[in-house]
């Protein structure tokens, strides 16, 4: 007897053909690729891990405690859910590679609307790809090493006198609140050529203000009385910022002031033809950027310099002698030059070492503007998806770096591998600043190793809570005491 199917079963082998006619490729072709599904715990929707980073924000951990521990649960790549959006964490040089080539391609910056809120939308952080290459070519050759010799000049002399001072009150200082407010007036100089107190204190106040709000709106609920709060006050901080800088246009343009500086060097593009010179809202947009970029994060620094050095003596006997060398015909009141700082090769090699252990900016963040496939197609990438190029897993990878915990600036004296070392970013968003972060650092470190020697008073290692920069919560404070040079 023939058994004829019912009806019923011949539905439900239907639909188990179609099923498998559906899935069965899609699999074939995921184990014939070699792809991967990227590890991690998305949890709830939109929340998923987002309270787990706050409270890691939060402590005096720092927030890369969030990345360690989940490192520790999956393995180098993760991925997770951060205020309703998916971030990938990219921990290798060939994740790194792939995501700063295709820059503007496959990628954008992330956080963009909060960014142009803050820092404009002419500023470099928030261009477009075409208007951002034109903006920054424009801004690039104040910044250029030969550019900043007068940059140098005046920051060598603001050196030397503040710690000259400090050592003769022979009081206990905090590090970072004496790096804060030299590197904020360095730059406001060499930017404007503001000198006036007031008015540098009334700047500072305000570009806090507007950082605190770029950095805290991507993770505030709009409506709450917080956000609400912080916005008027950041509104407030960016208009009075706008003012001063247009004020300032006007009285250079009127031909009341003229200094030699970058603004002035922006404004003296005038007959250019208009794709050659920067609108005023462009200048005043990148004037902020500028600031904000530069200020804290060589401030943090040099605050790392000084705890490193006073935790590897060795290290920092040979730098003295490599600087005490560098000017061993100069008095100490004849200013630094050019030629002086490119003799600090030693003194180039601490700096890249605290960049590296110190990671100022932990990692870089990009969104997917399109579908893409990362480290050798292994990991599918979503439009949309944040994905997080992780310097820090770099930095401390010991495939990349040999006892990556230990501060040993020579292992600068081999060449690294490309993307291992990135401490400035790479490629069209590669830091502007670089070279003036290193000429402050190194003449930082000239005055304070070749002058003083000094105590850490409090070697408590809490990082200050709520900060995106990870910083001392004490500030490293110091005690200098002079060095009996005898030149
Ligand atoms: C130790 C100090 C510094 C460090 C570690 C640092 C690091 C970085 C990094 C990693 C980027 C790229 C971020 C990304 O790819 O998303 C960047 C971009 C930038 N930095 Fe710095 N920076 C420092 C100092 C400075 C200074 C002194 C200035 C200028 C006064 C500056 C201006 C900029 C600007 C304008 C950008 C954006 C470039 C663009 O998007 O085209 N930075 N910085």
């Amino acid at each position: 007897m023939l058994n004829i199917p019912s009806k019923e079963e011949l539905i439900i082998v239907a639909v188990l053909l179609t099923l498998t006619a559906f899935f069965l490729p899609k699999a074939w072709r995921k184990l014939a690729s070699n792809r991967r599904e990227i590890p991690g715990q998305l949890g709830l929707p939109f929340l998923g891990e987002t309270f787990s980073i706050i409270s890691a924000t939060n402590s005096t951990h720092g927030c890369y405690s969030f990345v360690r521990l989940r490192r520790l649960w999956y393995g180098k790549w993760f991925k997770t859910r951060l205020f309703g959006k998916i971030h990938v964490f990219v921990p290798s040089t060939e994740g790194a590679r792939m995501i700063f080539t295709s820059d503007f391609v496959n990628f954008n910056k992330g956080f963009m609307k909060s960014m142009a809120d803050a820092v404009g939308e002419k500023s470099l952080l928030c261009a477009p790809h075409e208007s951002h290459k034109r903006i920054r070519c424009l801004l690039s050759d104040p910044f250029s090493m030969n550019s900043l010799s007068k940059f140098l000049k005046n920051i060598d002399k603001v050196f030397f006198e503040r710690l000259k001072n400090l050592e003769e009150k022979g009081k206990s200082f905090a590090v970072l609140d004496f790096s804060m407010k030299i590197t904020f007036d360095a730059m406001c100089n060499m930017l404007m050529s503001i000198t006036d107190v007031s008015l540098l204190q009334q700047i500072e106040k305000d570009v806090t203000a507007v950082t605190d709000a770029m950095l805290s709106f991507p993770v505030m609920i709009p409506g709450a009385q917080y956000y609400r709060g912080m916005k008027e006050t950041f509104e407030q901080a960016r208009k009075r910022l706008m003012e001063t800088f247009r004020e300032m246009i006007e009285r250079r343009r009127s031909g009341v002031e003229c200094y030699e500086d970058f603004l002035q060097s922006m404004l003296d593009r005038g007959s250019c033809p208009s794709n050659e010179k920067l609108s005023d809202s462009e200048i005043m947009d990148n004037l902020l950027t500028l600031i904000i970029a530069g200020h804290s994060t060589t401030a943090a620094a040099m605050m790392w310099c000084v705890k490193f050095l006073d935790e590897n003596r060795e290290v920092q006997d040979r730098l003295r002698e490599e600087q005490l060398s560098v000017t061993k015909n100069k008095s100490d009141e004849i200013p630094l030059t050019l030629e002086d700082v490119k003799c600090m090769s030693y003194g180039l090699k601490v700096v890249k070492e605290t960049l590296r252990m110190s990671n100022v900016l932990l990692w870089f963040p990009r969104v997917a503007v399109n579908d893409c496939t990362i480290e050798g197609k292994c990991y599918e990438i979503k439009k949309g998806w944040h994905v997080n190029i992780d310097a820090t897993c770099i930095h401390y990878d010991p495939d990349l770096h040999k006892d990556p915990m230990q501060f040993n600036p020579s292992r600068f004296d081999e060449g690294q591998k490309p993307y291992s070392f990135i401490p400035f970013g790479s490629g069209p968003r590669t830091c502007l600043g670089t070279n003036m972060a290193k000429i402050t650092l190194l003449v930082f470190l000239h005055r304070l190793t070749s002058g003083y020697k000094w105590t850490v008073d409090d070697l408590d290692p809490s990082l200050e809570r709520k900060s995106h920069i990870p910083r001392l919560r004490n500030g490293c404070p110091i005690t200098l005491k002079p060095l009996n040079k005898m030149k």
